[in-house]
């Protein structure tokens, strides 16, 4: 049995090293006097993390559509200034449209006079609905969107870090529905799960430059994408949600900047998507070795009732519709 013995520790014993460097060689967030391009900067979770950047002494874009909303939101950012030399820029931007993500990026370094060192893709929707009742246009415009769009404002900003030598940083917004799906969100969570994979592979590529790469995985948040897309949500899909609670874009912002502090890759603020972090975790760094593969277990066990449970409502709404056709 000693050599059991031995194996454990041993391997508790590498966990906890693990552990100890990723916290030693973690990169903090350091924005002061830099240029922070924030997609998705006029509202939800853009606007907040735009706001809590400008805090700390960041000069910031904020890319969006709407400009009404834009200039609004680079009022409310100004509030928060705190040195002279910041600059709050906007440009109303598709970033579906690879060229205007071009040249709303070149437009932001001329107005700054400084290249991106952090780039935050928060631009995104969700237009959840029953898979046949959907056209596949909505797929198309769904991974448009949240993949491809924040694709293109990567690979021009990450091209131009590389051009001029800056170590910068790279951070995704994905969703808990990036490592987890149920009815109703067909078209959303491929494309979380994409950003998820192109985050793993981008963790490691972007090493060559030193540029650092996150991605968070928000549950629920609170934001006026939500109210929109709750209006169109079908009702079982809010049931095993849980649209209502959630956190606000704030609270938000803040665990995910703690994350980034800490050096984690993966960011969550919630136990729900943490259990789903630490058991789909595939390629990605642990957070806390010893804790993330207790949690793992934990959570394959708890899966198995809550997969009972969502397929309990699937079932009762198939009985509901077999009814509506006698
Ligand atoms: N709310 C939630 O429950 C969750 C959200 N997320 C993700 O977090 C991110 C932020 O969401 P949230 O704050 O709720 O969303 P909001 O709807 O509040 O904000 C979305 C932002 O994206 C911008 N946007 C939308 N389409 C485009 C486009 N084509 N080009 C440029 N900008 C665009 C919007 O501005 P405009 O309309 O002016 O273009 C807006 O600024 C998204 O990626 C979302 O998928 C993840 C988990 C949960
Ligand atoms: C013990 C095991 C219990 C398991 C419970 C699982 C509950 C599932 C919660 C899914 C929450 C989804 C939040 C992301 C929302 C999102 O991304 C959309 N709002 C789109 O914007």
């Amino acid at each position: 049995m000693s050599w059991l013995y031995t194996f454990f520790i041993g391997i508790i014993i590498f966990g906890l090293a693990c552990e100890a460097f990723m916290r030693f060689t973690a990169r903090r967030l350091d924005v002061l006097k830099k240029h922070c391009y924030v997609t998705g900067g006029n509202s939800g979770l853009g606007l907040a993390v735009a706001k809590e950047l400008f805090k700390r002494g960041a000069t910031v874009t904020i890319v969006a559509q709407r400009i009404e909303q834009l200039k609004e939101a680079a009022e409310e950012i100004e509030k928060f200034r705190v040195n002279e030399s910041q600059k709050v820029v906007f440009v109303s931007v598709d970033c579906t449209d690879k060229q205007k993500v071009k040249e709303a990026i070149e437009i932001s370094i001329q107005k700054t006079g400084q290249i991106p060192e952090y780039v935050f893709t928060c631009a995104g929707a969700s237009y959840p609905g029953l898979f046949v009742e959907q056209d596949v246009e909505v797929h198309e415009k769904n991974m448009n969107l949240n993949y491809f769009g924040s694709l293109y404002t990567i690979h021009e900003c990450v091209k131009r870090m590389v051009e001029a030598k800056i170590k910068g940083n790279v951070i995704l917004v994905g969703s808990t529905l990036s490592m987890l799906s149920f009815v109703g969100f067909s078209q959303y969570s491929p494309t979380k799960y994409a950003i998820r994979g192109l985050a793993e592979a981008l963790r490691n590529e972007l090493k060559m430059y030193g540029i650092n790469v996150h991605v968070y995985f928000p549950g629920t948040i609170l934001s006026p994408g939500l109210e929109t897309e709750n209006q169109h949500k079908p009702q079982i899909t809010k049931d095993i949600e849980g649209a209502e609670d959630g956190l606000t874009p704030e609270q938000c912002a803040t665990a995910l900047f703690k994350g980034i502090d800490r050096g984690e890759v993966a960011i969550t603020s919630d136990l729900i998507s943490l259990l789903f972090r630490v058991s789909t975790r595939g390629g990605m760094p642990t957070n806390n070795f010893i804790l993330d593969t207790i949690l793992a277990s934990v959570a394959w066990i708890a899966f198995i009732p809550w997969r009972w449970y969502t397929d309990y409502l699937v079932l009762s709404q198939n009985k509901n519709l077999n009814k509506k056709e006698q």
